[in-house]
């Protein structure tokens, strides 16, 4: 018998992007899709280009709730700039000698580019060192790097150089834009880094050190990393390391990888908390968030959580401190904890993935296919008993009332604690508590689940 509670993990994401899917889940389809990561407010770069909404607001707001900290003249690109630095944002207009009468020049003077200070994730000083110059070098100005929305899931970086040579005036404004960068919530200053050498291709500390370093290096994250020698080395490593030296845990790999940290980190917060994990317990927290850098062959957790598995989008937001509680499953039997973990499935799912775990010596594409196949050809129903807390989203949406009273009923419902009971032969029973995205099935195997909305899944597959 499996049974199945949830305790919940911190994990570096989109939780910008989750949040309006939630929103949409709640409103049953009726949301619309906010996507809000708007970084770089400039009419000259379409990609970053916030809706229009993003530079009347902030433009509004600086009158009044943005005070101005500091405010100097620097050359962006060929331009000389009034920049001025607020609470909220770093913002500049380019300075034109004015020509009276002349009303073109004098609109365009005004023409001001922006970015909000939680885009910037890191700042240095600019300088050009001679070779065999012994000094730390010739100053040249500020270099800000930003956070910048690429398409509708991926994150990039970028920067924005602001050029002057006088050392007190760049001094001041880094140290102005170090210490509110300093002042975010989240943001990871160390990091235990856990790398799967053997994942997939072999790729993941080539991943890590091309990809993932360099901008954990210019965010000044400490890191310390372990590259995995047996499968189980994770979880041997956090049962004993202390954890408290860290903001965070990143795992670079895939799925398995993935899931058996998460699975280390928890059986650790379970035990430093007392909990007697071998009779029924109830589980808590993990004591770090955890940061997914893909590297595996379906990155299953990766898609899940940040709509890509593309590296670079997965270390900005465990950079820039994006923090989603995530749901986990908790697996017993007979009240013993088996494993933690995001999803499980039992009958012809168990059994192909148990297979293709058995023959991990071939090609991952290969290994799923003769799995599936093998498996479809020994078919048979299995006897189930399924105990569960029924929710019905479309049900509810269909009646009448305001969006919030939906929402009240949907939750209203979660909460019930009648359980049924299902008995019968399956083909397959899937349990999922994260909507499973990869890119075979880029909806999700179960598209009905939000990371912040969630819901147990079970998915059933009956003769
Ligand atoms: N050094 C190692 N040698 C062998 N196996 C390892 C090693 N380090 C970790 N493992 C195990 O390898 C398994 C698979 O690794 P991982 O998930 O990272 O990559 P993958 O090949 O893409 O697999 P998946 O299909 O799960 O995505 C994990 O269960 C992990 O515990």
């Amino acid at each position: 018998m499996a049974t199945f509670v949830r305790p919940r993990v911190n994990a570096w994401c989109d939780q910008k992007k989750l949040q309006s899917e939630a929103a949409e889940h709640r409103s049953l389809g009726v949301g619309k899709r906010t996507s809000s990561l708007p970084l770089l407010g400039t009419c000259e770069r379409d990609e970053a280009l916030p809706s229009s909404r993003g530079q009347d607001e902030l433009r509004s707001d600086s009158a009044s709730a943005d005070p101005v900290l500091l405010r100097g003249i620097f050359a962006i690109g060929k331009q000389s700039c009034d920049v001025v630095l607020s609470a909220r944002k770093l913002s500049w207009s380019p300075i034109q000698p004015e020509i009276p009468g002349d009303v073109l020049r004098t609109e365009f003077q005004h023409k001001e580019e922006f970015v909000e200070l939680k885009d910037i994730f890191a700042i240095k000083l600019k300088r050009r060192r001679s070779v065999g110059q012994q000094n730390e070098g010739t100053l040249l100005g500020i270099t800000i790097f930003i956070c910048l929305r690429k398409g509708k899931n991926k994150l990039k970086d970028s920067t924005i150089n602001l050029n002057n040579i006088s050392e007190e005036h760049c001094n001041s404004w880094f140290r102005q834009i170090k210490d509110i960068l300093n002042g975010f919530p989240n943001r990871p200053k160390s990091l235990k880094i856990i790398i799967n050498p053997h994942s997939h291709k072999k790729e993941a500390r080539q991943i890590y050190s091309e990809q993932v370093e360099p901008l954990f290096k210019l965010a000044n994250i400490q890191t310390d990393v372990t590259l995995t020698e047996y499968k189980g080395h994770a979880l041997s490593l956090l049962k004993e390391c202390q954890l408290q030296e860290y903001d965070g845990l990143v795992c670079v790999g895939g799925d398995g990888s993935t899931s058996e940290v998460v699975h280390g980190l928890l059986l650790r917060a379970q035990i430093d908390a007392g909990r007697d994990t071998d009779s029924t317990f109830m589980p808590v927290r993990a004591q770090l968030p955890v940061g997914i850098i893909s590297a595996g062959s379906t990155n299953i957790l990766a898609y899940s959580l940040h709509g890509t598995k593309h590296p670079v989008t997965a270390a900005l937001h465990i950079i820039m401190g994006h923090l989603q509680p995530v749901d986990v499953l908790t697996f017993s039997s007979h009240n013993r904890l088996l494993r933690f973990g995001f999803s499980s499935m039992f009958g012809f799912g168990g059994r192909a993935l148990a297979l293709a775990e058995k023959h991990r010596w071939m090609p991952s594409s290969q290994r799923r296919e003769f799995a599936i196949i093998k498996t479809l050809a020994n078919l048979k129903p299995e006897d189930f008993e399924l105990l569960f807390l029924p929710i019905n989203c479309f049900q509810a949406g269909s009646q009448r009332g305001s969006r919030k009273e939906k929402k009240e009923m949907i939750e209203e419902y979660v909460y019930q604690d009648q359980w049924q009971i299902t008995n019968g032969h399956f083909l397959n029973i899937s349990i999922m508590a994260i909507p499973c995205l990869c890119s075979v099935a880029p909806r999700g195997l179960a598209p009905n689940i939000s990371l912040i909305f969630p819901l147990l899944r079970p998915i059933l597959l009956k003769k």
